[in-house]
């Protein structure tokens, strides 16, 4: 029986996997148990170190995992009902709350489960299942089950990465007498390089090695025509209004982040840019509070990353790395893995679900929204038509002037002309979904 929410006026529904062959469906059919079954090969080909560091106490964690990962999965697999959370983690109880809220919409006669409920929610749940799964087994509850992935991506980027940040090297010693078109040209084509970052997420690649082996620079102009809404001018005038690069009032740039690996290292060249050239002078990272739809960026792979980079033997990125750890103990930059992040609801809900941290967003100059989950939460995984105002889809989310950098990776996009989507999805019918195009999109609270 299909579920019939209680349907917001004006709001159109979410996705989900109860419209069979839709994009939804697919994910839940074929790669969630796809990264679900990798998850319990890797805890499995980490049995020795378990053993080495636990002893017996850890191989017995290791199993105990294992079968609440492989139950996890022939739930997914059999669409049983989703179970409340019995780890007693500081967000368990929201997590539970939000399971009354959806078993509410969608009424007493049809359980919430993996292909009748909303696809953003599932798919959200299963990565705090997996968690569930290491916390209740101590002394795995560190355990980072996509460590390996996210490592090898970055690992597999050097040549991408050092070819960045020799970039940014020979630009620092301009940046400070730079004329200001020539400034915003290096913002541009630095936007573009984490915008197009992004493309390098192993959710959507299932894991599957998804590295940055040519240099970014040298592929932005081929991949212009494939940015759909290029808002990037905004994100200019955003830096630069109300202030003169002589002012020192502070201009705080929050990033949202998304994937560890190259699509990190884009965004932290970009950072430092900001910071010397003087369009900033604060920049606050938002990372998850644990693994996240497998390649997100957790505060250890934050933290790896700059030291990776501070002690590469390659000249540029050990002087970035350097620069960075300096920011970091200045306080010019800073991390934080809010709990909300790591939640299921749509950005819309932060004000009231997350009050400290939309009043904390605020206080920014301009927020940065790296990816298509942080794409897909800002306009609530609903279907939209294509050419919905982003302000409408929005409802009511905006802390801050915000910029979206997302390359397509699901079946949500607003804010095109009247036909536009029609016309790709008549040319080229994988366009939301394939990663090939992207968007840049602005919005600021006087819009
Ligand atoms: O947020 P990211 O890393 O750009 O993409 C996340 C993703 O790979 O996972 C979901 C599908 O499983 C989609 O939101 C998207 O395809
Ligand atoms: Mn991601």
């Amino acid at each position: 029986m299909e579920s019939n929410p209680v349907l917001l006026p004006g709001v159109p529904q979410s996705l989900s996997a109860k419209f069979e062959g839709s994009f939804a469906y697919l994910t839940i059919r074929d790669r969630l148990p796809t990264i679900l079954t990798k998850v319990i090969d890797t805890i499995h080909r980490n049995k020795n170190k378990f053993f080495e560091e636990y002893g017996e106490e850890g191989v017995e964690a290791e199993k105990r995992a294992i079968s609440f990962l492989s139950k996890l999965r022939n739930e997914l697999q059999t669409d049983k009902p989703v179970l409340v959370l019995e780890d007693a983690q500081e967000d368990t109880e929201a997590w539970n709350r939000y399971l009354q809220y959806q078993r509410g919409l969608q009424g007493e006669h049809c359980p919430v489960s993996w292909f009748k409920s909303p696809w953003l929610y599932v798919e959200c749940y299963m990565y705090r299942r997996i968690q569930e799964a290491l916390c209740l087994n101590p002394p795995m509850s560190e355990f980072d089950v996509f460590c390996e992935g996210k490592t090898q991506s970055f690992l597999e980027s050097t040549a991408a990465i050092t070819a960045l940040c020799t970039h940014l090297q020979q630009i620092r010693p301009t940046l400070t007498h730079t004329p200001e078109s020539t400034l915003m040209d290096h913002l541009l084509t630095l936007l573009q390089v984490s915008l197009w970052g992004n493309k390098c997420d192993l959710s959507i690649s299932a894991g599957r090695d998804n590295s940055q082996r040519v240099s970014p620079l040298d592929s932005l102009s081929a991949l212009r025509a494939f940015v759909l809404l290029d808002d990037s001018r905004q994100v200019w005038a955003a830096l630069r209004s109300g202030r003169d690069r002589g002012q020192r009032s502070r201009v705080q740039v929050d990033v949202v982040l998304d994937n560890a690996g190259f699509e990190l290292l884009t965004d932290l060249v970009l950072a430092d840019f900001l910071l010397a050239s003087g369009l900033a002078n604060q920049v606050r990272f938002h990372g998850k509070r644990f693994p996240w739809f497998v390649s997100d960026v957790t505060g250890r792979d934050f933290l790896w990353t700059v030291a990776q980079a501070a002690s590469s033997n390659h000249t540029h990125l050990s002087a970035c790395g350097g620069q960075w750890r300096r920011y970091l103990e200045e306080g010019a930059w800073s991390y934080h893995d809010h709990a909300f992040w790591t939640l299921p609801h749509e950005y819309c809900d932060m004000e009231w679900a997350a009050p400290d941290l939309y009043a904390s967003l605020s206080s920014a100059h301009l927020l940065l929204f790296k990816g298509d989950l942080n794409y897909r939460k800002l306009v609530g995984d609903r279907d939209w038509p294509h050419h919905t105002p982003f302000s409408v889809a929005l409802r009511g989310f905006s802390p801050a002037s915000l910029c979206a950098l997302r390359t397509l990776k699901a079946n949500v996009q607003v804010g095109l002309a009247v036909g536009q989507g029609e016309g790709l999805s008549k040319d080229t019918p994988t366009w939301m979904t394939s990663g090939d195009y992207a968007v840049m999109q602005f919005h600021s609270p006087q819009q």
